[in-house]
């Protein structure tokens, strides 16, 4: 039967994609739409690719809670979740969480969902933390070589404006980032203390954002303990990622264009020191789509036991 999703900050960058998207998935439909400053619109008027009936609805937690949704999905900004998540627990437990913000990551008895590196955990789990775009990024780059690192992972990080969100500031603001870049939390970014947890390693990261709209270009410079060949550590990103059906990996650095606005991510451009102990790895994805709404969809295929792919790819 199909799944009703709810999404509450649906006019969200995130969330408008998530509309979007499930449009296209044979299995899931949207039935509630929530945004406070757009209540009484049609979902429609504002996502023209959607076919959807609904109106956008301002509704408080306990409203939604008791919605008869099968997940709720929740796109706003960080330390917002809290009130939904005890909603749910106290009249509707069965009902699926994910939460798109930052405020369950660190949180043992959520699922982080992260299906290429964490779904061997991901059965049965009712509440998931999608993890960030940028951690995306780095954890899918610097996984396959976790057990040869030595001291710290530096990675750079390259975003779209639509990382930053609707609410305006400097880092969505397309005059002053024209012909422009701006770095930023160039220490103690979320992200960072994000993957460094994850991974068991520390990572040093360094974003910036730029005047495009999507995608995210990530270069991780990686120290082996032991001299390593390029064709070992070509071997091990292989093993990695060559069944991957979202991940594709190519020989040259990736480029962020090419990824704009498709499902999953690109993996490239290795390359090794003439020692062999350090080797640089670039990795791109689209922000909101493997960096949010489609990697939710990952993770709410698998929470339904779909195959993990189902309405992602053709
Ligand atoms: N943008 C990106 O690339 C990525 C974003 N994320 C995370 O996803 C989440 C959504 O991001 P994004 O779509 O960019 O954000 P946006 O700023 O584009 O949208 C946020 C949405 O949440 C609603 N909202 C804001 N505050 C509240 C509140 N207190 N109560 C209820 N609704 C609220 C907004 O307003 P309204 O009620 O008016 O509709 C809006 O619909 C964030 O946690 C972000 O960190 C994760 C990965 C990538
Ligand atoms: C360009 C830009 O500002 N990007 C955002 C990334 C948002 C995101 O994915 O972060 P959370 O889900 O962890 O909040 C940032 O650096 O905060």
């Amino acid at each position: 039967m199909t799944k009703r999703i709810g999404l509450i900050g649906a006019r969200g960058h995130v969330g408008a994609e998530l509309v979007r998207w499930l449009e296209k998935h044979p299995e899931f439909e949207l039935g509630l739409a929530v945004s406070r400053s757009v209540a009484g619109q049609p979902v429609c008027a504002l996502i023209p690719e959607s076919r959807s009936h609904l109106r956008f609805v301002d509704q408080k937690p306990e409203a939604i809670a008791q919605s008869g949704m099968d997940a709720l999905v929740l796109a706003m900004p960080n330390n917002e979740a809290t009130a939904y998540v005890a909603a749910v627990e106290a009249l509707a437990p069965d009902t699926v969480v994910l939460d798109l913000s930052a405020d369950y990551r660190f949180d043992a008895s959520w699922y982080y969902g992260l299906p290429e590196l964490t779904r061997s955990h991901a059965s049965g789990q009712r509440r998931i933390s999608n993890p960030g775009c940028y951690a995306t990024a780095m954890q899918l780059a610097v996984a396959p070589f976790k057990d040869l690192l030595v001291g710290a992972t530096q990675c750079f990080g390259v975003s779209g404006y639509s990382g930053a969100g609707t609410t305006p500031s400097d880092r969505n603001n397309p005059e002053k980032l024209r012909d422009n870049l701006m770095p930023y939390s160039s220490i103690g970014h979320i992200h960072e203390r994000e993957v460094s947890a994850q991974l068991g390693t520390t990572i040093e990261f360094m974003p910036t954002v730029a005047g495009y709209f999507r995608g995210i270009t990530m270069t991780c410079n990686l120290h082996f303990r032991e001299p390593q060949t390029l064709a070992d550590v070509q071997a091990r990103l292989s093993n990695a990622y060559s069944n991957e059906p979202l991940i594709e990996l190519s020989d040259t650095a990736p480029w962020v264009n090419r990824i704009a606005g498709k499902p999953g991510g690109m993996i490239g451009g290795l390359t090794i020191s003439k020692d062999g102990q350090r080797a640089v790895i670039v990795s791109v994805l689209d922000n909101l789509l493997k960096g949010a709404a489609t990697q939710a969809l990952q993770n709410l295929n698998l929470a339904f036991g779909l195959p993990e792919t189902t309405g992602l790819v053709a």
